[in-house]
């Protein structure tokens, strides 16, 4: 038996296309509010922006596959001192990632040998830095819906415009950027089908070295003080890193930021 996993449910589709989404026009206005909405209500959204066009697409993910068939030494000599910045190997997927502060990290997810029919390859976990967007090969995300109580259920995001990305607010977001108003949503990844699925996603990281905390404008009268410490995200990233997907980046910071 795999993964128990809820029909997919309504999930947030907002519409980036438009040349005309310039700041300071109503379509702007209703835009950022749709962004704000879905960011407050799901953590994530997915975002019609078919900037990268079908053929592009095609061509990136076969590189990419190409790029994946490197022998292991090759991939391990992708090394980094900061957690997450280079070469992961050893989990059930196999990532290289390069640049410290916008992170690309691309990522390939093999089922395992025998194949069971569905298998969890990224274990539910939050993002812990300000903004991911993902762009997929194939279906495999999963996102957790209706959280009631710790009661939620994890659904597939499917996209519902080809060449779709999918935003995720991350935990530095909710903690620094909104004061705990946005929401960073557990996901994982799942394999449902006997081949390897290829994503990509750009990382939105903080710099290192500055302790960050929710700016005044951020207090108000329903958040009248802040919800967390300041933190440096280095040190917060470690503390996850040491203890890999036992503890949810939003644990980590409930648990020792929270005030
Ligand atoms: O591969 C994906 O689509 C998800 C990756 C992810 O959630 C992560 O690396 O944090
Ligand atoms: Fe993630």
């Amino acid at each position: 038996m795999g993964p128990e996993t809820a029909p997919p449910p309504k999930l947030p589709c907002i519409d980036l296309s438009s040349n005309k989404l310039i700041p300071g026009t109503p379509l702007w206005d209703r835009t950022a509010a749709e962004v704000l909405h879905a960011s407050a209500e799901f953590g994530f959204f997915e975002a019609v922006y078919p900037a990268i066009d079908a053929s592009e697409r095609r061509v990136m993910f076969a590189r990419l596959a190409e790029l994946f068939t490197l022998p292991l030494e090759t991939k391990w000599r992708n090394t980094h001192d900061r957690p997450y910045h280079g070469f992961i190997g050893g989990l059930p997927r196999a990532s290289v990632s390069t640049s410290p502060m916008m992170l690309r990290r691309v990522m390939e997810y093999k089922p395992p040998v025998p194949s069971p029919d569905t298998v969890i390859s990224l274990k539910p976990h939050t993002d812990t830095n300000f903004i991911t967007v993902l762009c997929e090969n194939s279906g495999g995300l999963e996102v957790l819906v209706d959280d009631n109580g710790g009661s939620g259920a994890f659904a597939p995001l499917v996209a519902t415009m080809p060449g779709s990305l999918f935003v995720f607010i991350g935990d530095a977001f909710m903690v620094a950027w909104s004061n705990g108003r946005l929401k960073s949503v557990p996901h994982r990844v799942v394999l449902r089908e006997d081949k390897p699925r290829l994503s990509t996603g750009l990382f939105m990281v903080p710099e290192g070295g500055w302790m960050i905390e929710a700016p005044e404008e951020l207090i108000s009268d329903e958040n009248p003080r802040r919800l967390y410490r300041p933190f440096e995200y280095f040190d917060i990233l470690s503390r996850c890193y040491l203890n890999p997907m036992n503890m949810s980046g939003q644990q980590v910071f409930n648990e020792l930021l929270r005030l």
